[in-house]
């Protein structure tokens, strides 16, 4: 349905934050492939609705990154589902996923599911903090996530999560050189065009965040930088 090995670039939309209807429309009509909505706290069916509805009047393709049970909805064109893998709380990494398919199981179109295998690697990050991951690793420790992801479950995303701070290019390069199939996701960071420039010369797709918050016009111009190459 949708090919994710064509992305370039995604913005990620936080439920918990406001934007204005000016500064959404600028988003979603900015060129990205895809809106995405996820965030670590704050999340709420309530949040999540409102934001889908608004992002519903664009055309581009708007998929809910799934954290936590009680705010899935249906509606949307995708949903991505993380699975952190240097999480040391299994719950995670297959704990809440359990859950979640014993539970609603019959409900779920696995075609629009799309399992990211999640590696976190800024300490100080609301979502390390959550999911309690193990933030000091080794290029080593780094390239055997991915190729675990990619090799022995066969995950079509690997994502390099930094949320908030900028990471390291060459551990983005080193990593994208153990991928074969699996789209290589970077996020964090990313606040302003020379820096998606610099990332997506590595990774296959960059998230963009923070920034539409901080400062929207250096946001929208990482499209263009993401997509020019
Ligand atoms: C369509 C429909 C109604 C279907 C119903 C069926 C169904 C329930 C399908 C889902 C099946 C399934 C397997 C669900 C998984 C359930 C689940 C809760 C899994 C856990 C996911 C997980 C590991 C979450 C941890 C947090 C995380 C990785 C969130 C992703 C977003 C993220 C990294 C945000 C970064 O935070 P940010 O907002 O940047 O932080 P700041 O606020 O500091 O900026
Ligand atoms: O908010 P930033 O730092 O841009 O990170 C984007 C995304 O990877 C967060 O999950
Ligand atoms: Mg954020």
């Amino acid at each position: 349905m949708y090919d994710l090995r064509t992305w370039r670039h995604v913005f990620k939309l936080d439920p918990n934050k406001e934007i204005d209807d000016l500064s959404l429309e600028k988003i979603c009509e900015s060129g990205t492939d895809c809106i995405m909505i996820g965030g670590t706290d704050g999340v709420t069916l309530e949040n999540v609705l409102n934001l889908m509805a608004r992002v519903r009047r664009y055309p581009v393709p708007c998929a809910l990154e799934i954290s936590n049970i009680d705010s899935i909805s249906p509606g949307f064109d995708l949903y991505f589902i993380p699975t952190v893998l240097n999480s040391q709380d299994p719950n995670w990494i297959i704990g809440h996923h359990h859950q979640a398919i014993k539970e609603y199981g019959h409900f779920i179109d696995w075609k629009e599911m799309v399992v990211e295998g999640y590696c976190i690697l800024n300490e100080n990050s609301k979502v390390a903090k959550l999911t309690g991951a193990k933030t000091d690793l080794s290029l080593d420790d780094i390239e055997a996530y991915a190729v675990m992801a990619e090799k022995m479950l066969r995950l079509p995303v690997f994502y390099l999560e930094y949320s908030g701070t900028y990471g390291d290019p060459e551990v983005v390069q080193c990593v994208k050189e153990q991928l074969e199939e699996s789209v290589l996701f970077y996020g964090g960071g990313i606040t302003t065009a020379e820096l998606a420039r610099e990332v997506i010369t590595h990774a296959d797709v960059i998230v963009v965040g923070n920034v539409i918050y901080d400062n929207l016009q250096e946001a929208l111009k990482t499209v263009k930088a993401a997509k020019e190459l």
